[in-house]
């Protein structure tokens, strides 16, 4: 038995396996008990002091650092000894804000990707999974680690569950529910992104007592209580963001906005859009302490994490605008580690943390050639050399489509009046974060309001995949979509709510579209001339799938090749993120938090066509 099975308790963080382990790791500090093992490295960065060390051991015991030192100084004997001069070692990384759903990789295939990439431990902002099964959440990001996957995952449940009360779903989260996540289990340091602002500020708001029941039960446990900052950018709102106590924000993306959060004491964790501007501003500002920043990912697909990398891909963006390689380093490690109060655990090499280690070649351009993750190398030269276990995952996760019947062409028609030739339509476009209320007037034949490609106008729908009566909320949507006649696309992945969406140039193909996804039981699907052209498989909650990420990305780069043969429509819009061509950001189109203004969601007793505005409440029927 290695002497890693011997101890599982040391894989989901008790309070009293820590003291177990603890009681050990004290003995084996003061050569009072064997060590496992020693790696010797040529130098190591405190990440506390911000200083190399040269030629240091660092003695591992199980999934443990024990003690840390000048090379040949440890008192105590070790069974194994692994030699690394040539190599610098830094902490592990970590994601302080990151939804593993976004991979649409199940979390053992997940970690196969982003160890080997130095990431060891990952902050899990799990609203999406905790909308489709919000009760089994928790249970589920436990589950490969429980299985013994060397990655760390801290669930954070998500307050955006259901992200506004125009929506509803697999999941609902107050008061009673946060207060069990954080009592029941030391792996959840708090409540993931609060994002609908309305809701924080406006007693009236119908999610108002809900939203504060789970910050108050974060409060009562001492948990850390997430932000979602965007489009709060005035004096007034980021004051009124910080007395919240929302102790973080993501969607900095100005220079002057970042300041002003990081003096009302908003902890700021930069993503990759904002690293190049935001780092060159703190820079150029002469700013010296960047222990309230980290760097993070939010969201990145399987395909672009092989592409670009993981959370190495963030320094190394920082490092080339200009941020201090350790600097850089800090705010992947301790800096998010202290924010998220995990420091017993992770962000730095120092006794009593997980041994998670990335060894380096050249820390200039951050070089990984070995990633050591609960004190074994599992990462070498970019390979997961880790373990995989096979993780039957459990029948629930595999049937969260419920639609509840075969959709029809029928289903997407929009009735005119009687008698009209034409109607008023109300506009949408893909991240419309602007007051304005858009329309235009549309023609009408065999009793339904039609499209109209050459103004870029065609029909957007959500479809309710979790109550089995398939409500359906559709309307007209400008500048995206297909302009091929008889094509549609959508997807189950449908931020935050994870209905499905779809989007397409006739009903016949949106109702295909569906009801492909809801066979294969969610993901993608791509047709064209009433035949499935390409789908891709999400079967695990309809977000993500249990095979490999070279497997998914493999699937996905045939389907953007299917893709590449439509016509897109396309104008830009408020979004920098929102490039022509195959629309795969729209799964980000159909959010409802903080700026959105007026949304589609599926319909709801509050939003019976589902065409509501989440900052007022205001609803207004799709056609006039
Ligand atoms: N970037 C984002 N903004 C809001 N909600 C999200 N859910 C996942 N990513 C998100
Ligand atoms: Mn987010």
């Amino acid at each position: 038995m290695s002497e890693h099975t011997a101890r599982p308790e040391d894989l989901v963080i008790t309070a009293a396996g820590e003291v177990r382990i603890r009681q050990e790791l004290t003995l084996v500090a003061l050569g009072r008990k064997p060590a496992d093992l020693v790696l010797r490295v040529g130098r190591l960065l405190d990440v506390h002091t911000r200083r190399w060390l040269t030629d240091q051991d660092i003695v591992i015991h199980g999934r443990r650092i024990a003690w840390v030192g000048p090379a040949g100084t440890f008192s105590g004997t070790v069974r194994t000894r692994v030699e690394r001069p040539a190599l610098a070692a830094v902490p592990g990384f970590g994601e302080v804000h990151k939804h593993i759903e976004s991979s649409h990789l199940t979390p053992e295939h997940e970690a196969a990707m982003v160890l080997p990439r130095g990431n060891t431990w990952t902050c899990e902002a799990s609203h999406e999974l905790s909308n489709v099964d919000g009760g089994r959440n928790l249970s589920f990001w436990l589950t490969a680690r429980r299985h013994g996957v060397p990655m760390k995952i801290f669930p954070l449940p998500g307050s955006a569950v259901p992200p506004t009360a125009y929506e509803s779903g697999g999941g609902y989260f107050g008061y009673d529910e946060q207060r069990g996540f954080l009592r029941d289990n030391l792996m959840v340091p708090g409540l993931d992104e609060v994002m609908d602002w309305p809701s924080v500020w406006n007693p009236e708001s119908p999610s108002y007592e809900r939203l504060w029941g789970m910050i108050e039960a974060t409060f009562e446990q001492r948990g850390v209580i997430e932000g979602h900052g965007a489009g709060l950018h005035d004096s007034a709102a980021i004051n009124a963001f910080a007395a919240a106590g929302l102790a973080s924000d993501h969607e900095v993306l100005t220079v002057p906005e970042l300041f002003a959060k990081l003096a009302a004491g908003v902890f700021v964790e930069i993503r990759p859009r904002s690293i190049p501007d935001l780092v060159r501003g703190m820079l150029d500002a002469g700013l010296t302490d960047f222990s309230q920043v980290a760097l993070t990912t939010d969201d990145r697909s399987a395909s672009d994490t092989l592409k670009f990398g993981a959370c190495d891909y963030n320094a190394r963006l920082a490092i080339e605008a200009g941020m201090p390689v350790e600097t850089a380093i800090q705010c992947l490690t301790i800096n998010p580690a202290r924010h998220m109060r995990l420091t017993p655990w992770v962000g730095s090499i120092a006794p009593g943390r997980f041994a998670d280690i990335v060894l380096l070649s050249n820390v200039e351009s951050l070089h990984i050639d070995e990633v050591w993750a609960d004190g074994r190398c599992v990462g070498r030269n970019g390979t997961y050399v880790g373990e995989m276990p096979a993780i039957a995952w459990p029948d629930w996760t595999r049937r969260t489509v419920n639609v509840g019947r075969d959709l029809a062409a029928a289903d997407f028609a929009i009735a005119a009046e009687p008698g009209r030739d034409s109607m008023t339509a109300a506009i949408l476009r893909p991240f419309h974060w602007a007051d304005d209320f858009l329309t235009e007037s549309l023609p009408v034949r065999d009793g339904a309001v039609q499209r109209d490609a050459a103004r870029r106008i065609t029909k957007f729908a959500i479809v309710d995949r979790y109550s089995g009566k398939g409500q359906i909320g559709r309307m007209f949507w400008r500048g995206c979509g297909p302009r091929t006649p008889d094509t549609a696309v959508g997807c189950s992945v449908a931020h935050d709510q994870h209905n499905i969406w779809v989007v397409g140039s006739s009903d016949e193909a949106m109702a295909r579209v569906v009801n492909q996804i809801a066979r294969q039981q969610g993901g993608w699907a791509l047709v064209r001339d009433d035949a499935v052209l390409a789908t891709v498989r999400y079967e695990i909650g309809g977000l993500m799938t249990a095979r490999p990420a070279e497997e998914l990305d493999a699937e996905m780069q045939a389907f953007y090749r299917h893709a590449s043969t439509i016509d897109w429509m396309h104008e830009p819009t408020y979004s920098a993120n929102w490039p022509e061509g195959f629309p795969e950001r729209l799964c980000f189109a159909t959010l409802t938090c903080a700026p959105w203004r007026w949304v589609l969601v599926a319909p709801s007793d509050r939003a019976p066509q589902g065409f509501v505005n989440v900052q007022t409440g205001q609803t207004h029927p799709v056609v006039w």
